[in-house]
């Protein structure tokens, strides 16, 4: 009879005569860190490296509030990438301070960092972005994003030479994460610089978030991009329910604003805004999630949460 000790090896499989290593001993993983001040297309880069929609996009800036993992996997290399909240120099609110204490801490246990700037332009806060990163002995790779808005490409050179004298960046990788351009450079360029390590995930998992925050995310994204300067910052949204029935998935989900006004706001004429918001927010549902959508949504007013930083830990915003 076979000991407990044959067992047990057996099960890890360790030790047995023959076994085969899971993984190719060149496999590299390892976490890469995305800053940025805010706009300059983080999330973009993010969605685009993935391959699917996963991180909140808008043109105003500070859409991303949380820190999450996109997870990518290719050619022996699985890339675990931090999208961060953009890194800002005003702390006014409880909501700002979150936010600088996520970015920074992204900065800490992480193998690579991408730097990823606006095409030429440069601002106070890419400055504030740059010195933080001088203080850091990470290889950093300086991102030029939206490469396709640079119409005078000629300088970009002299532009990546004057930064390249701030900080010696491990390499400088234009690309245009919207469309897509050179992102297979960019996915060589940091897999080459991650430590040779088995895979920390499952090769087909995208993200560690719930599906439920993920739905979060994609109603406060669709509020984001209907109300444009109109949007309040203070505003989150809340699932309620999340239930998968037979092939349908229930979710009803809660917006919480401020103030009356705002919630006028979000609700629109005859609720109009409220229900091309829930209709968009659907779509993008059943596609990330491959599921039919029931979505509810409602709209509340809850005083004052976002300078409060016990609400804000009751909403998950505590644990950076
Ligand atoms: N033309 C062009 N626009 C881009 C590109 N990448 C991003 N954008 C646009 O820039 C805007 C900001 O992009 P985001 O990805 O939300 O920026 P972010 O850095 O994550 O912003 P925060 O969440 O505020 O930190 C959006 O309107 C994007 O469509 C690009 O390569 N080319």
């Amino acid at each position: 009879m076979a000991s407990n000790d044959d067992v047990i090896s057996n099960f890890f499989g360790q030790g047995g005569a023959g076994d085969q290593p899971a993984w190719p001993a060149d496999y590299r993983c390892g976490y890469v860190s995305i800053v940025g001040r805010p706009n300059v297309g983080k999330s973009t880069l993010l969605n685009h490296i993935l391959g699917q929609k996963l991180a909140i996009t808008s043109r105003k800036p500070q859409t991303t509030r949380h820190r999450m993992l996109g997870i990518v996997t290719r050619d022996n290399v699985q890339a675990i990438y931090v999208d961060t909240p953009g890194i800002h120099g005003q702390e006014r609110k409880a909501i700002n301070r979150y936010m600088n204490r996520a970015a920074s801490s992204a900065l800490k246990d992480v193998d690579v960092v991408l730097f990823v700037v606006d095409g030429l332009k440069w601002s106070p806060d890419d400055e504030l972005v740059l010195e933080k990163l001088q203080k850091i002995s990470l290889p950093v790779l300086l991102v030029i994003n939206k490469v396709d808005t640079v119409e005078d490409k000629a300088a970009l050179l002299p532009h990546i030479e004057q930064l390249t004298q701030r900080l010696p960046f491990a390499e400088v990788v234009p690309v245009s994460a919207l469309k897509g351009h050179n992102l297979d450079r960019l996915h060589d360029a940091v897999g080459q610089r991650l430590p040779f390590s088995p895979p920390f995930y499952d090769e087909d998992q995208i993200t560690d978030r719930s599906q439920r925050f993920l739905a979060a995310e994609m109603v406060r994204e669709k509020i984001m991009r209907q109300l444009g300067e109109e949007v309040p910052y203070e505003l989150t949204v809340e699932i309620e329910e999340f239930k998968q029935e037979g092939r349908l998935l229930r979710i009803s989900a809660c917006i919480l604003v401020e103030r009356e006004g705002q919630k006028k706001i979000v609700i629109g004429d005859n609720g109009q805004r409220l229900k091309l918001i829930g209709t968009e927010a659907r779509i993008d549902m059943e596609k990330l999630f491959g599921s039919k959508i029931m979505l509810s949504l409602w709209v509340k007013i809850k005083g004052g949460w976002s300078d409060d930083e016990r609400a804000l830990k009751s909403l998950g915003y505590g644990d950076a």
